[in-house]
């Protein structure tokens, strides 16, 4: 357990009332900040999720800066839009390895979503190609996700960068004894398997209160936060792009079922051919295959294909568009574009 982290925030203490009258309500949830063009990899992943006939639906946490014609335009792809407010880190000097990164503490939020018995997140930048619905069978107590690899420029600051240090290959170079424990393990929060909880969630916020802000912002917190409830899954469940040049012997990419366009050049609808990595073949592929996916009008939510389950009409994106949503007071944050 994390120093200072209470058993029972991952117990899910009142949850259990809940599992014994039978809930255990799942899905996938994604974050979205901004009025942007992320909107377009949710179009994306949901699209994605479609084709891969996963059996659950996602929801998009959105922060209140989320226009309504994008939030309409999720509804219409069968997306369940949960309004969160933005969590800030507290004032510090260090800079993010990407300034915008400051708005995904916000992604601690997720513990809020407590009619979820379990959620796989996955950012906005990711595309499924295979069905991953037996996630939501791993057991829980545990935090499921993906270790990182530290081999690109956006690492250059820190110290396993300076030595060439990666916990992909962990014997390329020795830890020098003198910078203490070498990292035994850290992963990548573009997609991670949880357990939602108010207690939890609390707990996260207020810890995140008295931590100093690092590169990687609410990755590093997380980290710290779950290190003794971390369970690696295998990179197929989260490819970050750059481990096809990085670690290639690591990757099989006809076995990868889950896609993180998060390398530099890579974001598929930010492509241009012209910048970093946009000549690469794996790129270049990589981004049609998801296009091809966006585009595809047969992926398209049809109403017709979902009946509302019996006393289940808080599901339905065109009752739930009906709906005002709450508003939460919000301080902007700079954009990633
Ligand atoms: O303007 C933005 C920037 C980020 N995000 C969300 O924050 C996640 C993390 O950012 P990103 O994926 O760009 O980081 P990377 O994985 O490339 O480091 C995205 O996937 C989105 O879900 C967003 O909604 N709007
Ligand atoms: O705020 C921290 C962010 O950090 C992450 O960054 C990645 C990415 O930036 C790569 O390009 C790096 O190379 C990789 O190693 C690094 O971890 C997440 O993907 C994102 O969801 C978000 O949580
Ligand atoms: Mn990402």
């Amino acid at each position: 357990m994390a120093p200072g982290v209470p058993v029972e925030a991952f117990a899910g203490t009142g949850k259990v009332a809940m599992m014994n009258a039978g809930y255990s309500k799942k899905a996938y949830v994604t974050f979205l900040a901004g009025s942007g063009d992320y909107v377009k990899g949710v179009v994306g992943l949901a699209k994605g999720l479609r084709k891969v006939k996963s059996a659950y639906p996602l929801v998009v946490a959105v922060l209140p800066d989320v226009p309504e014609q994008h939030r309409e335009i999720l509804r219409s792809q069968g997306c369940i839009i949960r309004d969160i407010a933005p969590v800030y880190p507290p004032k510090n000097e260090t800079q993010f390895a990407m300034a915008y990164y400051v708005i995904n503490y916000s992604k601690l939020r997720l513990w809020e979503l407590e009619e979820y018995s379990k959620l796989v997140f996955l950012d906005a930048d990711i595309q499924v190609y295979d069905n991953i619905d037996h996630l939501f069978d791993l057991p829980d107590g545990y935090f499921y996700a993906v270790n990182d690899c530290f081999c690109e420029k956006s690492w250059s600051q820190s110290p396993q960068y300076s030595i060439g240090y990666c916990l992909q290959c962990p014997d390329r170079v020795k830890w020098p004894a003198e910078m203490g424990k070498a990292p035994s393990s850290y992963f990548n929060t573009g997609m991670f398997v949880f357990e939602p909880s108010r207690l939890t969630c609390d707990n996260l916020i207020e810890t995140m209160w008295n931590t100093p802000p690092t590169l990687f912002a609410e990755q590093d917190f997380m980290n710290v936060f779950f290190e003794k409830v971390y369970k690696p899954i295998p990179v197929d469940y989260n490819l970050i792009l750059a481990m096809l040049w990085r670690h290639p012997e690591n990757v099989e990419l006809e076995k990868v079922k889950v896609v993180h366009y998060c390398a530099a050049g890579s974001k598929p609808w930010r492509y241009t051919g012209k910048e970093e990595n946009m000549d690469r073949e794996d790129i270049k592929m990589l981004v049609a295959k998801w296009w091809d996916i966006y585009n595809d009008e047969s992926l398209d939510f049809k109403a017709e294909d979902h009946p509302v389950p019996e006393g289940d009409t808080c599901t339905r994106p065109s009752i739930m568009a009906a709906l005002p949503e709450p508003t939460v007071p919000y301080i902007p944050a700079p954009s990633a574009a």
